[in-house]
């Protein structure tokens, strides 16, 4: 028997970020793992014209919970969402809802966050900062809180090479930031960002450093801890293999270069690609509540959840697997034939984005106008170039993030535990999970049915007939330049084709004095 699931029986879990990528795997493992806890609070607001009911109704009803419907038919009546704003005061939540949190929350997995690189400041602190302390004075205030726990990330403190399980803290107060955003204008956030984020890359990873400060110094007599995923990639193994609903992290680049609209990034080849499978950080996650919660320890434990001291792999080995999976399972209408390559040299970057991406993007505007269409390939083109800018500073450095305390959890769990509640990347096989990884973003985000993988694949041939046309077409008209103006070209040619004309000749006569 396991001794987590059993923990969790009879519990009463708040979340926020249910909604989200990593908040659905945590629901839907709790649901299947212990079907008999009490009741899962989800703070969700309403978004897209869906209410909170609809936004529930959706989420069980989609293919990562069909698991979990048949060990907990009754899943609809144990999943209480609660309206809730976490960018308002008190999140907007009712008072009879507050009052019925606070008097029955036993455990809460804070997830909620904007996951935003280039969000204003006042945003990403309003809820990866501002939240957080919030959400720790509810938890002050719940008698029967067992544990808290906070998910951070693995880059909140990106700045540094080697990241131990250990709070760093920022130049400045958390709380000073908090205040601040009330009384300076946008203009001036705005202007004082760079100076406030340092040597971090954005806004993202110095809010969720200051969100763990404020973890640290709100603990009070709570029971904390702090888990810092790398990069969140699609299921390894649970439900199934390789589901991943949003496009964050390396899976929207994966469409890019599997679309053909990617055809270069600067990334360092050697770097370690220090991604971590959804469902791995939802165990630890879990096992991480049950050990706050039953060993008590003194102190605020953080626990890194990273692949790469474990199991590492580069970004130049995952690359040839997700092309070398792009033969195999083409993704449907390609604008080109993927075919991505890593550069290290930001000039040779340049140089390829303007060959690679923003020349084919305007000839094919310019076909689409002369057919009487609407342009939208520069726009496109010009949006994926800012998203890879933004992601290049993670794909161009390594890191070493100490893990003591994963291993030590780890070396508690019961046999059973470490089965049901697997984190040990160890057993990651790598071009496995990358397969899978690739194959989900074509079922599970593209929504592409694998019977059209013949016709895909028909229509890469067809994309590669036209490359090699228009390459051959070139080439001859700038030859044909070249002749027209030089010499010595002309003088090439003539010896090219006297050449060609006699060894043809020499062919045909050795040929007839054979017969
Ligand atoms: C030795 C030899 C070597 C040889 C090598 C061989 C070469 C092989 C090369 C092959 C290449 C193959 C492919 C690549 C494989 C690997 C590539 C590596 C890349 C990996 C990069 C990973 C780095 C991640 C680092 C993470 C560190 C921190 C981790 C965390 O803690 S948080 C999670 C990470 N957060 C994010 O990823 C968020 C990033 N996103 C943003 O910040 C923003 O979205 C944005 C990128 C700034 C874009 O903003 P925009 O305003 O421009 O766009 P907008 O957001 O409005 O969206 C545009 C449309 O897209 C939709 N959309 C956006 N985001 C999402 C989403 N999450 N889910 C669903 N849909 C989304 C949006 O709806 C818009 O659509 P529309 O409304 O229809 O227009
Ligand atoms: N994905 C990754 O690669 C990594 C993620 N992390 C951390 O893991 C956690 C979960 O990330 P992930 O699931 O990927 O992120 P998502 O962006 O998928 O989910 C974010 C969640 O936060 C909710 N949320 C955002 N703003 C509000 C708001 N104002 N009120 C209520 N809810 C709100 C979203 O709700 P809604 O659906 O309404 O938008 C959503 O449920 C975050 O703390 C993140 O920092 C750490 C390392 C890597």
């Amino acid at each position: 028997m396991s001794m987590i699931a059993a923990f969790y029986g009879g519990k009463s879990i708040l979340i926020t970020g249910a909604t989200g990528f990593m908040g659905k795997v945590l629901m839907e493992k709790l649901f299947r793992t212990s079907p008999d806890l009490k009741v899962i609070y989800i703070l969700v607001r309403t978004k897209a014209g869906q209410t909170t009911q609809q936004r529930v109704f959706q989420i069980l009803n989609s293919k990562l919970f069909e698991k979990v419907k048949e060990v907990c038919p009754n899943v609809h009546e144990k999943i209480r969402a609660i309206y809730a704003d976490l960018n308002q005061n008190d999140f907007a939540i009712s008072k009879e809802d507050m009052q019925e949190l606070l008097s029955c929350t036993n455990i809460i997995f804070h997830c909620a966050a904007t996951v935003r690189f280039d969000d204003p400041l006042r945003h990403a602190v309003q809820l990866n900062v501002t939240a957080t302390q919030q959400l720790l004075l509810m938890a002050s205030q719940m008698p029967k809180l067992e544990a808290f726990i906070h998910i951070s990330t693995a880059f909140s403190n990106c700045n540094l090479k080697h990241i131990d399980e250990v709070i760093y803290p920022c130049p400045v107060e958390p709380k000073k930031i908090i205040d601040s955003m009330e009384w300076l204008d946008d203009a001036i956030i705005d202007e004082i960002t760079p100076k406030l984020i340092g040597d971090r890359p954005n806004t993202y990873t110095y809010t969720k450093a200051l969100g763990e400060m404020v973890v640290q110094q709100e603990s009070g007599n709570l029971n904390i801890a702090i888990i810092r995923p790398s990069i969140v990639g699609a299921t390894w193994q649970e439900p199934f293999p390789g589901w991943v609903d949003n496009l964050n992290g390396p899976s929207g680049l994966i469409i890019a270069a599997g679309k053909g609209f990617l055809r270069s990034i600067r990334a360092t080849p050697m770097a370690v690609a220090d991604l971590i499978p959804v469902d791995t950080v939802v165990n630890l996650t879990l096992a991480v509540g049950w050990y706050t919660a039953v060993h008590r320890p003194k102190s605020t434990l953080i626990y890194h959840c990273t692949s790469g001291n474990f199991n590492p792999c580069n970004w130049g080995k995952m690359g040839f697997q997700v092309l070398a999976t792009f033969e195999k399972v083409p993704f449907e209408r390609a604008f080109r034939r993927p075919n991505a390559d890593f550069t290290t040299n930001t000039i040779t970057s340049q140089y390829w984005n303007a060959v690679s991406h923003r020349a084919p993007a305007i000839i094919y505007d310019f076909y689409l106008r002369l057919t009487g269409r609407k342009p939208r390939m520069t726009k496109l083109m010009n949006r994926l170039l800012r998203t890879v800018s933004m992601l290049e500073y993670f794909v161009n450095r390594s890191w070493e993030w100490s893990t003591y305390n994963t291993e030590m959890l780890m070396s508690e769990l019961s046999p059973e535990d470490q089965r049901v509640f697997n984190f040990d990347v160890r057993q990651l096989n790598w071009l496995e999970y990358i397969e899978n990884y690739v194959l989900g973003i074509k079922k599970y985000l593209l929504k592409e049915d694998m019977a059209g993988i013949p016709e895909a694949k028909q229509h890469l041939r067809r994309l590669r007939n036209i490359h090699y046309l228009f390459n051959t077409a070139l080439f001859l008209i700038a030859w044909r330049l070249l002749i027209a103006r030089s010499q010595m070209a002309r003088n090439v040619w003539f010896f090219i084709v006297s050449f060609c004309y006699k060894f043809l000749s020499y062919f045909r006569a050795s040929s007839t004095l054979k017969v």
